[in-house]
């Protein structure tokens, strides 16, 4: 007899903080942060939803953001990161599996993640159809993250196949 397992996927995502000169809004975890300096990137470069679709890729076999969603398509510059992930969800559903959970560590210095987790937890879970859970944490100001020069993002998946 054949075991039927569930497949565990890993994800990353970076995104350097937009020059000065070529400010961006900053979209982290699906949400808008007024006041904080946002990040470069083709789409809006909400790096925590990357990392997190990048995993459900991973973890169903089916390549990465890069392999679905292109800097060659126009039609998803400035896109949301929970569009995307929301589109990763409908892909891997769509491939024979179901998601358990998706969880994301974002390393960053700005901005302080804490008091908005329930509020982003509540967008990505909505996005992904199951749960998402964002932890943070600083690198005591070292590395790049530490400099303040871009933000990283480190997601694991949980899927399994239906039968
Ligand atoms: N961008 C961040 C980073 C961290 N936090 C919260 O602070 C706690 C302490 O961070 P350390 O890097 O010093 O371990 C961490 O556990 C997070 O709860 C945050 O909210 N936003
Ligand atoms: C999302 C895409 C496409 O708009 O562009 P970026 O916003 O630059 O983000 P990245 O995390 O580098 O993933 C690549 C692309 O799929």
């Amino acid at each position: 007899m054949t075991a039927v397992l569930p497949r565990t996927g890993i994800g990353v995502d970076v995104h350097a903080f937009a020059p000065e000169d070529k400010p961006r809004p900053l979209w982290l975890g699906g949400l808008l942060w007024e006041g904080e300096r946002g990040l470069a990137g083709h789409s809006d470069a909400d790096a925590v939803a990357h990392a997190a679709a990048n995993a459900l890729f991973s973890a169903a076999g089916l390549g990465d953001l890069g392999t679905h969603f292109g800097t060659d398509r126009p039609e998803y510059a400035s896109a949301r990161g929970t569009v995307l992930l929301a589109e990763a969800a409908r892909i891997v559903r769509d491939a024979g599996f179901g998601i358990g959970n998706v969880a994301v560590q974002l390393v960053c210095q700005r901005p302080r993640f804490g008091p908005r987790r329930a509020e982003a937890e509540a967008v990505l879970s909505e996005a992904a159809g199951a749960p998402v859970s964002v932890s943070a944490a600083t690198t005591d100001h070292l590395g790049f993250t530490g400099r303040r020069e871009g933000v990283a993002a480190i997601a694991t998946a949980l899927v399994y196949p239906l039968a």
